[in-house]
Order: C-alpha cells, then sequence, then structure tokens
C-alpha cells in the first residue's frame, strides 16, 4: 500500500457513513481521527469493537487500527486536520424534511477548532440543496480562527449500502464532489488519488472485486452534489416500488415476476439491480431521502406526484404481507406466526423502517402469538422494539416449532438455504408468505405464498425450479 501520509483526515459521526469512510481512508494509508460525541461508541472503537455489525470490517478496523484514532473531543482532531468530514445523521422530522440539528451542532464545533489555515470541510451527511452554503456561514459566525477564505465546503455525498460499507467505500461507482471553490475539489481529488488509480494495491482483507475499473470522478457545483444525493437514493426507491407494482398485476394475471425483471433487465437501458420485488424498502435512508425531495418540492409549490406514488405502494406492499396471511387463515386471534429475518435487509442489524416492524405490529394488534428469529438483529430489537410483543427464538427450528404461519421478512443467506421440506415438518401448519421470494424450489407439500408469483397450494405436486 503506498504511503499518503500527506494529508490528516478528522471524521465527524462514527455511524454506517463515518465507519465506512473512516476504515476506508485509513486503509488507504490516511491518519484519521473518528469523532463522536456518543462516548459509548468511542469507547467501544478503542476497544477495537464495533457499534454496527457489517461481515468483513471488523478486519479491516483491525488492520488499519495504527493509523486510526477515536475520541470524543473535537480539540484533539479538528486543528490538525487538513480534510474534515461531517457524517452525523440527518433523521426525518415529522413533515418529510430532515433534521439538521446534529449538521449544525457539528459545524459550530468543528467552526470553534479550525486552525486559521486551508481546511476542506466536506458535507457526507444527505442533506437538502443549501446546505453546504449554510454549514459555510455557520462555519464562519463560530470559527474562533476566523480568516476569509481560509476554509472551503465541499460536498461529496455518500452512495455506501448498509452491510457493504466499506466495499463500497473502497470501490466506489462513482466519486461525487461538489464545490464552488477550486482548491476543495484539488485537495480532494488529492485524497482521493490512490482510490483513482487502477494500479494502487487495497488491503489485503479487502480485495478488488473482478474487473472493477476505478470510479468516474463527477465534480459540480456545490448545490447539484447535494441534488445527486437524493435524486440517486429516490431512482433506486422508484425502481423497486415499480417491480413490486408490475408484481402486483403478474398476480392477476397469472405472470411471475421473476420472469418478467428477469426478462426486462436484460435491456442495458433498464438493469436486473433493484427490481426484487417483495415487501418494500426500508433502511434509513430510501423513505427519509423520498419524504426529503418532496418537502423540497412543497417548498417551491412544485409537486412530486411519481415519488408520492413510489411511497405509496411501498406501504401497500407492507400490508400485502398480513393480507395474503388472512387470506389463509382469516381470523388470526390466537394463531401463532414465526417470523424469519427482521433486519430492514440482511447482512445488517439496522432495524430502522423495518417492515418486520409494521408486519409484527399488526399480527399482535389482529391477535397473533408471534416468535421472531433473526441471525443478528435479536439484540437490537430488544432495545428498540421493546414495544413490540413477541418471543425470540435462537434457531429457525424453534421460530417454526408448533407454528400455524411462518413469514419470512429479509433474505438472510441462512434463509434462502433452508431445506423447506424439512423446515415445515415442524410447522403444525405449513404454510410460508415469503415476502423477499427465497424459496425457488417450492417444497414438496404446504401452501406458499410469495409475491408476485403463482402460490402453491396445500397438497400441490412439486413445482419445478424456477430460475
Ligand atoms: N446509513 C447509510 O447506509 C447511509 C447514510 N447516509 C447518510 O449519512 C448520514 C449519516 O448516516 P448514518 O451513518 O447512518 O448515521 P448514524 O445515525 O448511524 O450515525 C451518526 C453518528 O453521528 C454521531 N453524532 C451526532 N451528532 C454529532 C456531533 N455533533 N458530533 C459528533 N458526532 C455526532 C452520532 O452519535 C452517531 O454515532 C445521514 O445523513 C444519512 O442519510 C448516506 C449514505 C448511506
Ligand atoms: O443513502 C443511503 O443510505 C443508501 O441507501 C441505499 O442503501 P441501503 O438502504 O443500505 O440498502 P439497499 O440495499 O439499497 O436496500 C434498501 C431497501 O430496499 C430493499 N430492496 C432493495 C433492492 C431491491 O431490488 N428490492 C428491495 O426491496 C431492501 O430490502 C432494503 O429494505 C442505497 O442503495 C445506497 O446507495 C445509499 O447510499
Amino acid at each position: 500500500m503506498r504511503s499518503t501520509e500527506a494529508l490528516k483526515v478528522a471524521v465527524v459521526g462514527t455511524g454506517y457513513v463515518g465507519m465506512g469512510t473512516a476504515v476506508m481512508l485509513a486503509s488507504l494509508g490516511y491518519d484519521v481521527v473518528g469523532v463522536d460525541i456518543d462516548e459509548r461508541k468511542v469507547e467501544m472503537l478503542r476497544r477495537g469493537e464495533l457499534p454496527i455489525y457489517e461481515p468483513g470490517l471488523e478486519d479491516l478496523l483491525r488492520a488499519s487500527a495504527e493509523r486510526l484514532r477515536w475520541t470524543s473531543d473535537y480539540a484533539a482532531a479538528i486543528p490538525e486536520a487538513d480534510v474534515i468530514f461531517i457524517c452525523v445523521g440527518t433523521p426525518p422530522m415529522a413533515g418529510g424534511a430532515p433534521n439538521l440539528q446534529y449538521v449544525a451542532e457539528a459545524a459550530q464545533s468543528v467552526a470553534r477548532h479550525l486552525n486559521g489555515k486551508l481546511q476542506v470541510v466536506v458535507n457526507k451527511s444527505t442533506v437538502p440543496v443549501g446546505t453546504g452554503d449554510w454549514v459555510s456561514r455557520l462555519l464562519e459566525e463560530h470559527a474562533e480562527n476566523y480568516h476569509a477564505n481560509r476554509y472551503v465546503v465541499v460536498s461529496n455525498p455518500e452512495f455506501l449500502r448498509e452491510g457493504t460499507a466499506l466495499h463500497d467505500s473502497l470501490y466506489p461507482d462513482r466519486i461525487v464532489l461538489g464545490s464552488d471553490r477550486p482548491q476543495g475539489i484539488a485537495r480532494m481529488r488529492e485524497l482521493y488519488a490512490p482510490l483513482l488509480d487502477q494500479t494502487f494495491t487495497p488491503p489485503a482483507c479487502a480485495p478488488r472485486p473482478e474487473g472493477y475499473t476505478v470510479p468516474e470522478l463527477v465534480t459540480t457545483s456545490l448545490s447539484s452534489a447535494e441534488m445527486i444525493k437524493y435524486a440517486a437514493n429516490a431512482f433506486l426507491a422508484l425502481k423497486i416500488s415499480f417491480a413490486n407494482e408490475i408484481a402486483g398485476l403478474c398476480e392477476c394475471v397469472n405472470a411471475d415476476i421473476l420472469e418478467v425483471t428477469y426478462g426486462i433487465g436484460f435491456d442495458r437501458r433498464i438493469g436486473h439491480r433493484f427490481l426484487a420485488a417483495g415487501a418494500g424498502w426500508g433502511g434509513s435512508c430510501f423513505g427519509k431521502d423520498t419524504s426529503a425531495l418532496i418537502s423540497t418540492g412543497g417548498e417551491y409549490g412544485y409537486a412530486m406526484p411519481i415519488l408520492e406514488a413510489a411511497i405509496q405502494i411501498n406501504q401497500r406492499q407492507r400490508h400485502l404481507v398480513v393480507n395474503k396471511l388472512q387470506r389463509h387463515l382469516p381470523r388470526l386471534q390466537g394463531k401463532r406466526v414465526a417470523v424469519l429475518g427482521l433486519a430492514f435487509k440482511p447482512n445488517t442489524d439496522d432495524l430502522r423502517d423495518a417492515p418486520a416492524h409494521d408486519c409484527i405490529a399488526r399480527l399482535t394488534a389482529l391477535g397473533a402469538k408471534v416468535r421472531v428469529h433473526d441471525p443478528v438483529a435479536l439484540a437490537a430489537a430488544r432495545r428498540e422494539w421493546s414495544h413490540l410483543k413477541y418471543d425470540e427464538a435462537q434457531s429457525v427450528e424453534e421460530a417454526l416449532r408448533g407454528a400455524d404461519a411462518v413469514l419470512v421478512m429479509t433474505e438472510w443467506p441462512e434463509y434462502c438455504a433452508l431445506d423447506w421440506d424439512v423446515a415445515l415438518s415442524g410447522m403444525r401448519n405449513a404454510l410460508v408468505i415469503d415476502t423477499r421470494n427465497v424459496i425457488r424450489t417450492r417444497p414438496r407439500y404446504g401452501t406458499v405464498e410469495q409475491i408476485g408469483r403463482r402460490p402453491t397450494l396445500m397438497g400441490a405436486a412439486p413445482l419445478e425450479a424456477s430460475a
């Protein structure tokens, strides 16, 4: 790995984005200080423990430990940094607009420790257009060491996915840099030079994927970069809602959504990715960012009906899950329902806006007894879903034992690999609502309902494995 010791980096906020950024830059050879106001997180990180679950991240954290420091003290990080990333949360408020309080607090704390030399403050949090300018003003107002033109604000939106945060940080499709000042872009080009160099040797524990070529560097104005982030997430959310809308029609006309999306995806203008029909999107960003765009539109009296429809379809998908169950078990009072998967997607223990939450809440409201399993998210659910009523199972077998139905809510690899003939044998009633279409070889008996596919009914002859 080449040495890139010249630039020093501070990363403010150590959530998914901050962790991904800090560990990625340390593994490129930079000295990085991570700053978080959550002292519990800082202590964990100092002990080499991860506050988030992500396969492989711990290895890289250990491998780059000598270049990483963690602190809750801005004074120990900001004055010496050439580049300061702001990666704090921007959660949604009631009307859909993002809460920028954490960004404001972080900017003010950064301002108080600026060193009066050229420093680049990079916004990686997802923020509405105009926030970069506002951060600039906050720096100016709160800087104790203020020198005009001595700091530059750059927007560098993040496109990583949870569960693959590190891989996505090291191997992005593109790097977007928005600034109205050329010094900011120049320093960021220097920082990201290793990622833009095809001959760069990546860390041994995160090898370059087969066929990967260096990312496109997209430089724009500050406001365009801010908009690119929202437009990208909104488009991905639309794509999923489109697949879900077509899936519903497939069920009406007896077509199969897997065959349909397989067929349309070969058109390079469409592609196969993000067309998986299911329980709909969850997580911390698609819902928040689509609502934020609509809210921005509202400030200008500009309606965004396509995004409104995408959100409605997503809500309908969640309802569909329990509705499908009710078709077979019209009265859920006293029935035992197993739920496989709590996290909003596999390879994470993040429960934010997870479809499983709404389904469990509705099932219990209808009187069902719910038993849940998740390979990693049970502990997080104990902390965050204490308002929900369910029992925990430590294995899939335990979850299914004696159940009247099972809902598959997350496509964890272990659920995809289940032998359903064996799994169903422990249930009182062999009914599966497979909301992620993980069952490709249908079991020999039982009832399997999927999304956008023909159901297999109790006692039916086995279907051929689908593509
Ligand atoms: N989670 C994801 O996969 C992605 C998130 N984003 C965006 O990145 C931003 C951060 O998201 P996450 O990493 O998920 O957030 P998170 O909520 O997991 O973590 C934010 C961290 O910032 C810390 N923090 C809050 N105020 C602070 C302050 N004043 N000083 C220092 N630390 C402070 C919190 O203690 C927390 O550890 C959001 O705007 C999000 O929309 C963008 C791409 C991907
Ligand atoms: O801004 C963000 O936070 C991030 O949001 C998403 O990443 P993430 O939420 O981690 O996860 P995705 O893999 O995109 O999945 C989001 C949701 O969509 C669902 N999904 C995804 C793909 C699909 O085809 N169908 C589908 O229902 C997943 O189950 C999950 O609930 C984007 O993919 C990232 O590029 C972006 O940086």
